[in-house]
């Protein structure tokens, strides 16, 4: 696992991106299709899979509970399922290494197994909040033993047959808990309804259905029961927008840039940043759009343009909740101010998204305020310099992209976690014309 903190990158100043480019697979859709085809009857195929760290911890967790996986090659996965009831009991601990995901949706997938188990992470992940899914689980039933602030290493007891169904009302727009409760409903009785106060990303909805497992939305309400189960079916999974989008920044910031993505996942409730850029004023074409496996999919053609600095929509805020460090960057090359309200959330993910860009930013001369739930950036000349991304890839991977209109070179150090999400980002940056290497 990547918890070294040695691999810096150094981005060398300017350059324009330019070419066409598929960036990998989809990481929530990644993690869902293992989790989901391992309770299916019969056998899963998945292509596209991101073969990165986090989504690696959810196939492991699910091989240490039984379930026969072969690959990723070439991103290509088969998933022999179980069946709902199939799963076995872990020996050791399930290592979840950096992934929030794979921790909130098997705690609820867990609470209603007939075994107990113990869920771990690394430093950072057992530092994130883990009360938003054990208090919920803990109103169905479910026995799981937090550290003493509510954080992993989480002890899951058994609670097969025991959970009951209830109805939730989420105090934050979060996909993870809408996710993990709805989870846990294929295992409790009676009905399980999750009400979300913003839409957040609809994967598991979405690939529940398609799986054949009633789930049923009505407004911001969604509702399972424990009476379905899971057919195993053909996932094709989209390249990642979250991926796609340091590239949607990066040829909108470099001067003579035409850049395509293709087969990228637009869905809806996912393309916040594509709404943000172009009410920034970038230059971003949505062509041969197209569904795929219950997903809409579409390429993506940016071209350099003067960004201006936007007060962003909070509505905007869960349909782009981890591409603002690089909106960050895409704020700090803008005319005049951009403002970022409603988004504390970016403090809890794997750093602090906003201390840990405002300071980057400020070193690199942009005057950018953090504030409590998000930022004011005045645009302006970045400049070089050396920024920690805090072992986060999102913020090692803006970092490199801020490069692009630096007027030196800029360090970044630790960013062996630029594996997480996206291990091909240098090579594929590099090929569009960025210069980036590992120091
Ligand atoms: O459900 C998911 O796959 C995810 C949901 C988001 O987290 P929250 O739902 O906690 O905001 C997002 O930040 C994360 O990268 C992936
Ligand atoms: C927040 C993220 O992921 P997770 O919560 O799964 O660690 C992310 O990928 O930006």
């Amino acid at each position: 696992m990547s918890s070294s903190t040695n691999v810096i990158f150094q981005v060398q100043p300017g350059g324009s991106l330019n070419g066409e480019i598929r960036v990998p697979g989809d990481k929530s859709m990644s993690h869902r299709s293992i989790m989901l085809g391992s309770l299916a009857d019969g056998v899963t195929h998945v292509t596209g899979f991101l073969n990165a760290e986090d989504a690696m911890c959810t196939l492991e967790a699910f091989r240490a509970m039984g379930v026969q996986i072969e690959g990723p090659v070439n991103g290509e996965v088969t998933v022999h399922g179980v069946g709902k009831h199939g799963l076995k009991a872990p020996e050791k601990p399930l290592y979840l290494g950096n992934s929030g995901t794979s921790m909130r949706l098997l705690s609820g997938l867990l609470a209603g197994q007939p075994f107990d188990c113990v869920l771990t992470g690394d430093k950072s992940l057992e530092s994130r909040p883990m009360k938003r899914v054990t208090a919920p689980l803990a109103q169905m039933g479910a026995e799981i033993v937090t550290q003493e602030n509510g954080t992993a290493p989480l002890h899951i007891k058994g609670k097969a047959g025991k959970l009951q169904g209830m109805h939730y009302d989420m105090p934050i727009a979060s996909a993870q808990v809408k996710s993990c409760l709805l989870l846990a409903g294929m295992y409790a009785e009676g009905e399980t309804s999750v009400t979300e106060p913003a839409p957040t990303r609809d994967h598991t909805e979405r690939m529940l259905a398609g799986f054949g497992y009633p789930v049923t939305r009505d407004g911001a309400t969604a509702r399972i029961t424990s009476n379905g189960k899971l057919t195993a079916t053909n996932i094709d999974v989209p390249s990642d927008i979250s991926s796609a989008a340091f590239f949607l920044v990066g040829a909108s910031i470099a001067p003579n840039s035409d850049v395509t993505l293709k087969h990228v996942g637009i869905n809806p409730t996912r393309t916040g940043v594509i709404d943000i850029l172009r009410l920034m004023g970038a230059n971003i074409e949505v062509l041969n759009e197209r569904e795929v496996g219950g997903e809409p999919v579409a390429d993506l053609r940016v071209r350099s343009a003067q960004l201006q600095g936007i007060n962003i929509p909070e509505h905007l805020v869960p349909l782009a909740i981890d591409e603002f460090p690089v909106l960050f960057v895409a704020a700090s090359c803008a005319e005049g101010q951009t403002v970022l309200t409603g988004a504390e959330e970016l403090r809890v993910k794997e750093s602090d998204r906003i201390q840990v860009m405002a300071d980057g930013l400020q070193i690199l001369g942009i005057d950018a305020q953090a504030t409590k739930d998000g930022m004011v950036i005045n645009g302006g000349q970045i400049g070089g310099g050396e920024v920690d991304s805090h072992g986060d890839h999102r913020t090692a991977m803006s970092f490199s992209i801020a490069g692009l209109r630096a007027s030196g070179p800029i360090t970044i150090k630790d960013c062996a976690n630029v594996n997480t999400s996206f291990p091909e980002f240098r090579d594929l940056a590099v090929k569009l014309g960025l210069d980036v290497s590992v120091i």
